[in-house]
């Protein structure tokens, strides 16, 4: 049976349990707590509270030999040019492993050590001066990972380094970023794969200006050309990246130069050893014992089989609030696609929309939806063992709200009252991660990575081509000069903005 015939029987086989109340499939199988249950060096990930039961699981891997999984994983770690659309390999392997032969990987693995090599010369005669905040200037896939990096390793003590981000190109983010700053002991990272980007560019603008000119700045570019005569910046502080990285999958290239001066180079290197341990497993691992596997396929479940619409990544830890952010680009992004890479239509519903928050809080705004809402929304929920904070008490707290939410999703609780009824049989996977460290937090990211690749050859997309962001910035180009002068827009709405703009 061919995948496409094997994708449309998956709601079939969703009808045979889709009623059967999740506790029970649970009561019925109690075994499954540990069976579906998969431990990778530091991350251990629970699946026995998704809504599927082995019969469901054995169609599902049996999905994934169908489109060949494991040779095409091969083929992204061996270079071929998977990125169909834009005839690119696909390497951010490369950036951290050494697992492929194949003479493009291993050139691939080789230009990346020599940037590295380069990343901390920059970072210890950074070190040697008198810095002491860098403003990391990008957006997209050349922001979200660093910032959430940053944001979830550096430790309560202040680092070397305060680091800050401007994203945004709205004058306020600036103002804000720039508030308070010295120039005389700020420097300026300018990333942008393609240095074409309008939000970094007129950014890195403000900062070349503020900095009082480019002796401070610095920038990372798949195209150094450009980044070196539109700033005048040296090539000695310019670090490379390559046409066979994606933006969303670069934090492990020079991209994560601000990873690396707020958590030091050591720590940076930790993160790719993290993610390197993640890759060999994904890599040389049976399906069936495969972490990468069983996530991509219980999200392939829940929007294919059980029709869910929504996915939700609820981190108990507070260091991890930006990741649903994060994986919002790398999975909306990614698998935002409605046709193959043929060119014809997927034929079934791609990525469901990705959202979330760290707990607590989320328990106080949206958890009651989850609960009693009439969207069943499939969640991530990711823990830490051990905690680093001071508080054990509040670390116990924690981890009990996060045990205490799976449980009441799962098994729901009768009542007379239907107000006070909860129905249960809300799906989720528990991610649990020892301790979170470089490593540890390399490895999740990774995870998140192979899931997405993997998703994406279910359905016969292409995981790495962004065309869809192009449209609206062809528009916004067109209508620059209408807002600048006295130039009309052709669209009959927009003349009516654009006049409510010009007041
Ligand atoms: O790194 P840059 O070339 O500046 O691109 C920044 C971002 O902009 C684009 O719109 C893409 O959608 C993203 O994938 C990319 O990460």
């Amino acid at each position: 049976m061919d995948a496409a015939s094997r994708l449309s029987q998956l709601r079939a086989q969703a009808g045979r349990i889709q009623h059967t109340p999740l506790a029970k499939l649970i009561a019925q199988d109690p075994a499954r707590a540990q069976d579906f249950a998969l431990r990778v060096g530091p991350i251990y990930a629970n699946f026995a509270r998704q809504h599927y039961d082995r019969d469901a699981l054995a169609a599902l891997f049996a999905l994934a030999q169908s489109v060949d999984a494991p040779s095409r994983l091969k083929a992204l770690f061996d270079g071929e040019k998977i990125n169909l659309t834009e005839g690119r390999s696909v390497l951010h392997t490369s950036l951290r492993s050494d697992l492929s032969d194949a003479p493009v990987a291993k050139a691939a693995h080789a230009q990346a050590l020599e940037a590295r090599k380069r990343m901390r010369e920059l970072v210890d005669s950074l070190a040697a001066s008198g810095i002491t905040d860098i403003v990391s200037v990008g957006i997209g896939g050349s922001d979200l990972g660093p910032r959430l990096a940053v944001d979830a390793l550096s430790g309560p003590k202040p680092g070397r380094f305060r680091v800050h981000f401007l994203s945004n190109v709205d004058g306020h983010a600036a103002q804000r970023v720039l508030a308070g700053l010295d120039p005389a002991r700020t420097a300026a990272v300018l990333i942008s794969k393609t240095f074409g980007t309008q939000e970094t560019l007129l950014n890195g603008a403000i900062l070349r200006d503020w900095l009082g000119g480019t002796e401070r700045l610095y920038a990372v570019s798949a195209n150094v050309e450009r980044a070196a005569q539109s700033f005048s910046i040296p090539a000695e502080r310019i670090l490379p990246m390559w046409d066979w990285v994606g933006g969303r999958y670069s934090l492990w290239s020079a991209v994560g130069f601000p990873i690396a001066l707020a958590i030091g180079m050591d720590a940076f290197e930790q993160l790719l050893d993290g993610a390197a341990q993640m890759d060999a497993h994904v890599l040389h691992t049976p399906a069936e014992t495969n972490l990468a596997f069983w996530h991509a396929l219980t999200s392939v479940w829940n929007r294919n089989g059980l029709g869910y619409a929504t996915q939700a990544v609820l981190p108990y830890d507070e260091r991890l609030k930006l990741l649903s952010n994060y994986l919002q680009q790398l999975v909306m992004e990614s698998l935002g696609k409605s046709v193959r890479t043929d060119g014809s239509p997927v034929g079934v519903e791609t990525v469901p929309v990705w959202w979330g928050g760290a707990g607590t809080d989320t328990q106080h705004s949206f958890f009651q939806a989850l609960h009693q809402g009439t969207s069943i929304v499939p969640a991530d929920f990711i823990g830490v063992i051990r905690a680093d904070a001071p508080y054990p008490q509040n670390h116990r707290a924690l981890q009990a709200n996060l045990l205490a939410q799976t449980e009441a999703f799962a098994n729901g609780q009768a009542s007379d009252d239907p107000h006070r009824a909860y129905a249960g049989g809300r799906p989720t996977t528990t991610i649990l991660l020892d301790a979170l460290t470089p490593q540890s937090f390399g490895a999740l990211l990774a995870l998140y990575e192979h899931s997405v690749y993997l998703q994406s050859l279910v359905w016969g997309i292409n995981a790495f081509d962004q065309f869809g962001v192009e449209l609206g910035k062809q528009v916004a180009s067109r209508l620059l000069p209408a807002l600048e002068g006295e130039a009309q827009a052709d669209d009959p709405v927009t003349r009516a903005l654009l006049e409510q703009l010009r007041r």
